[in-house]
């Protein structure tokens, strides 16, 4: 169904190619899954096929793709529309319409499809994707979430016979990635599709995939089955990791497999007390920030519902829930630029005559109180370097004694991105990355960051929690609003829980989340009873007790 022969794909202002002789076949009927490290070359691997690559990033094409019989040389994407249907990283970029159903209809609109089957179909996306209250919506009031749902929607309407996604599920909530994945797999299983999908959260999608293909960094591609690739791949789920230091053969891929490979280890483990994923904190932290009775609302429906919250140095607090439960709206109110119907805050230590509401003073002010890096990043960068970005957070934040250079933080984050790049030729983590490594130059004490770790592979998002602990360390606050429940596991101290506009849950980490199906990681999936959360405490207590499952 597609075809690489040869193809090298070279952009102008880079040294080595990103693509280097690709030669690859995707059947027809088959879901692949696209890995690998930050700004590898995935979206370009997935651009190639419907001739996004070259002919709207610009660069060169070496080699001949075909999708379908059809050369993407010769035929620009309006000429593939009828079989390949794209949902890119960013959901606002690729609306073109202004509601939800009008989205829903467009492609199918410019395919000609009759009036009533047009019908037929928007009314069962709306049902597939729980958009059906959404339906008259806006797309610029949506959430997220729900943004991403309709992109993924719009494109399945006109069901193509290629589907790419370009990390379809970075926006969702576990459930809806589950939902979606599963309406995605019933197209392969059913009609044959043929899907593309590059992720990152691969706990959420190496279960669905036939074929993996992996991109080491280099130029080269490597595809195979997965429990091939991921026994030599440099990225791997959870699961397979557990799988590769518990020594298992051959290599799970689901809950399912390694539950049943576990047995063993989980008698031998029990009693054993796991190190703690973070240390305890202590219990006379300073209050930072403190939020009584906000309440957001949108033309009278109510967002964010008298919510009272208390942040304190040292903390690292992830913020979950639901697709448009209210985690955002929540977060620009705290931080001052929000609308906020009802409600305080106050930041700065103690309550007394020292604090102040940021939304009462300069917008520079508030900033320095409260930063927050919003969930489309690019909104920060209008710059025309990477270098003119970064010299300017340095100068704005100059003023801060503690604070890191800002080329310090990026290059921790995603190392070896040239000064002169353009920010819009950055790929998705790499933008990211950038307005992280803006907003942590300015050291605020209370750092909000809305949904981080999209597009950061399993080491970025190391780094960055490598990053927040040292803002923890210096005393300062940090919030994390974020679906991704591995690096939840890993980063966070407490875990507040938003349905509905309210706070549901809000406690330790391990208590909140050991106890949610749904917001569990691998790891405690797999050795449930035992109370595990992440990787390394295995691999430590291994280390201590030794692997041999008969010992
Ligand atoms: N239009 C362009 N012009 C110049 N360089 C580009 C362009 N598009 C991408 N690049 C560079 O090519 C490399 C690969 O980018 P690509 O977007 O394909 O990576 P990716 O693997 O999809 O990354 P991510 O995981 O962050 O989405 C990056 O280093 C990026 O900076
Ligand atoms: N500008 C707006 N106008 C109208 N409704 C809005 C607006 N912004 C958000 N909403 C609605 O308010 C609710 C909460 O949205 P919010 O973005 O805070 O949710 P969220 O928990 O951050 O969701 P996600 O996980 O999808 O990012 C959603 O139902 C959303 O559709």
């Amino acid at each position: 169904m597609i075809t690489f022969d040869q193809v090298t794909v070279q952009y102008e202002d880079t040294a080595e190619p990103v693509l280097r002789d690709v030669n690859l076949t995707v059947e027809e009927g088959e879901l692949c899954l696209v890995v690998g490290h930050t700004g590898v070359g995935k979206s370009t691997l997935l651009g190639a096929v419907n001739g996004l690559v070259p002919h709207f990033t610009g660069g060169t094409l070496y080699g001949r793709v075909t999708v379908d019989g059809r050369d993407t040389a010769e035929h620009p994407p309006r000429e593939l529309a009828d079989v390949v249907g794209v949902v890119g990283q960013d959901p606002l970029d690729g609306f073109v319409t202004d509601t939800v159903e009008e989205e829903l209809a467009y492609a199918m609109e410019q395919l000609a499809v009759a009036p009533a089957t047009m019908r037929k179909r928007v009314e069962e996306t709306l049902d597939l994707l729980g958009l059906a209250d959404l339906r008259h919506r806006a797309l610029h009031e949506l959430s997220g979430g729900q943004q991403q749902r309709v992109a993924i929607g719009s494109v399945l309407t006109a069901h193509p016979r290629v589907l790419v996604l370009d990390e379809p599920t970075s926006a969702l909530d576990p459930t809806a990635a589950e939902e979606v994945l599963a309406a995605v797999t019933r197209l392969v299983h059913d009609l044959g599709v043929t899907v593309l999908l590059a992720e990152h959260r691969l706990e959420r999608v190496v279960q669905y995939a036939d074929r993996v293909i992996h991109l080491p960094g280099d130029g080269r591609v490597v595809s195979g089955p997965p429990a091939e690739v991921f026994r030599t791949s440099s990225i791997a789920p959870p699961v397979v990791d557990l799988g590769r230091i518990a020594g298992w053969s051959p290599l799970p891929l689901s809950i399912r497999d390694a539950r049943r490979a576990a047995a063993p280890l989980r008698t031998r483990l029990d009693g054993v007390v796991p190190p703690p994923v973070r240390t305890a904190l202590p219990a006379d932290r300073p209050r930072l920030l403190s939020a009584r009775g906000i309440t957001v609302t949108y033309q009278g429906v109510p967002a964010v519902r008298e919510v009272a919250l208390d942040l304190r140095g040292g903390e690292i607090t992830a913020l979950m829930g639901r697709n448009g439960s209210g985690k955002s709206s929540l977060l620009w109110a705290l931080q001052g630029s929000g609308p906020r119907k009802a409600g305080s805050v106050s930041v700065g230590e103690s309550d007394g005559p020292g604090t102040r509401d940021p939304r009462k003073v300069s917008a520079t002010e508030a900033r320095r109180l409260v930063g927050l890096v919003p969930q489309t990043p690019t909104d920060l960068l209008y710059l025309e370097s990477v270098k003119q970005e970064l010299d300017q957070a340095d100068s704005e934040s100059a003023v801060q004694a503690d604070g890191i250079p800002a080329r310090t933080l990026l290059d921790r984050l995603a190392p070896g991105i040239p000064d002169t790049t353009h920010p819009r030729d950055l790929s998705e983590g790499q933008k990211l990355a950038l307005v992280l490594a803006i907003q942590l130059a300015a050291a605020p004490r209370v750092v909000l960051l809305d949904e981080p770790t999209r597009g950061l592979d399993y080491r970025a998002k190391g780094e960055l929690i490598g990053i927040v602990d040292g803002l923890a360390a210096e005393g300062r606050t940090v919030v994390i609003s974020t679906h991704d429940v591995e690096f939840v596991a890993r980063a966070a101290d407490r875990v507040v829980v938003m349905a509905e506009g309210d706070v549901v849950a809000d406690g330790p980490t391990t208590e909140v989340i050991v106890a949610s199906p749904v917001f569990a990681p691998q790891t405690a999936k797999v050795l449930a009873p035992l109370p595990y959360l992440t990787v390394d405490q295995l691999a430590s207590v291994l280390d201590a007790h030794g692997t041999d499952p008969s010992a």
